[in-house]
């Protein structure tokens, strides 16, 4: 049934005479309302922040200028990415700069008309330099209630256990994290996915979801689709973080359309990561036509060339997608989202008439 009506959707766009071009589809991109759900909060440290921090706190760093730094993101898959990745959270020390850098990121979200948003944050990348855990939580949760109350963002929190590190370390975190249990709403998987198999942190997932937390993982970016399927049978995640390497396992496509299982892919991450090679190439629609609650987010935007509506809009244009999959994408979003049900009744009031004010049927 639920491919049956994406196909008619997509059918339906192909001749809708609402959207007669690219342009158009583009600003009805820009006013949709969206949910992001994949945004590593250390990803969207852009160069002259980092820049900025590096003074303020008096912190050498490797590159000479902005530009400098720029020229070194070149990358040639994931672990390429990792290693700038987390230097460049080196800048952030205190309290105050988690805040900063998180309120730049709602800013440039406001920009993009994105109403809620869910933020990965790494606390080991800093606790491990000696950062206080409350500094790096108090800053972005500050930020995401400022979110909240100045921009009508809803903003939340999901505290990513490094999957190279031990299991031992993702428990001492747990722990860190307890005295903070209302300022997050669940825990993630992110870091370096091969040779590091979800069943590693089967049991820290298994505390964490006794706290009641979410949970979620990345799996299948660059690692198999057995990851997906242990991410989703030993971790019990609700949200699969990617998920783009599902496609190449038949039966697991049929599982994640029939629980309504969502992926958060990030199509221009997947591009400047090597994980395919243009945007043409890319899977976001097959994953759409199979049925599946696929999203679009921004992953590290501040390195992978831009935030959300740039992912669509380029994705969009590569795959000669239209108003009908923005439409599905918007409502995956708010669907797959950790959003309260009145929040959720909102946000489809908010796409209703937005379609309306730009003549798309929805
Ligand atoms: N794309 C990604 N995959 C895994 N870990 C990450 N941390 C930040 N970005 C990541
Ligand atoms: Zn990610």
């Amino acid at each position: 049934m639920v491919q049956t009506a994406v196909l008619r959707q997509i059918a339906g766009v192909a001749v809708n005479p609402a959207v007669p071009d690219r342009a158009a589809l583009n600003r009805f991109i820009q006013a949709m309302p969206k949910a992001e759900l994949h945004i590593h909060i250390e990803g969207s440290l852009e160069p002259e922040l980092i820049f900025e921090l590096a003074r303020r706190n008096q912190v050498k760093l490797p590159y000479a200028s902005v530009e400098d730094l720029r020229a070194a993101y070149a990358f040639t898959n994931l672990q390429s990415f990792l290693d700038i990745y987390y230097a460049g959270a080196s800048v952030l020390l205190h309290e105050a700069d988690f805040f900063d850098m998180a309120w730049a990121y709602f800013l440039r979200a406001k920009a993009d008309n994105v109403v809620h948003a869910e933020l990965f944050f790494d606390p080991q990348t800093h606790t491990d330099r000696g950062v206080p855990f409350a500094a790096v939580i108090d800053g972005l949760r500050r930020a995401c209630d400022r979110a909240r109350n100045e921009l009508g963002i809803q903003a939340e929190l999901i505290l990513c256990f490094l999957r190279h590190l031990s299991e031992e370390a993702a428990f001492t975190t747990l722990q860190q994290a307890r005295p903070h249990r209302d300022k997050f709403v669940g825990v993630g998987l992110d870091s370096s996915e091969v040779g590091h198999p979800p069943e590693k942190f089967q049991r820290v997932f298994a505390a964490a979801r006794e706290l009641g937390l979410r949970a979620v993982a990345h799996a299948g970016e660059e690692g198999p689709p057995q990851y997906i399927w242990d991410a989703l049978d030993l971790l019990q995640v609700q949200r699969i973080d990617h998920g783009v390497q599902a496609l190449r396992d038949p039966v697991l496509v049929q599982r994640l359309r029939e629980q309504r299982i969502p992926l958060t892919v990030c199509p221009l991450s997947n591009i400047k990561l090597c994980v395919f090679g243009d945007l043409a190439q890319h899977n976001i629609g097959e994953l759409l036509r199979q049925g599946l609650v696929a999203t679009i987010n921004s992953d590290d935007p501040a390195y992978f060339g831009g935030y959300m509506n740039q992912n669509f809009v380029e994705t969009f244009d590569a795959l000669q997608l239209g108003a009908a999959e923005a439409i599905t994408l918007a409502r995956n979003s708010f669907e797959a989202s950790f959003a309260t049900h009145a929040d959720k009744a909102r946000y489809a009031a908010l796409l209703e008439e937005c379609c309306r004010e730009h003549g798309v049927e929805a």
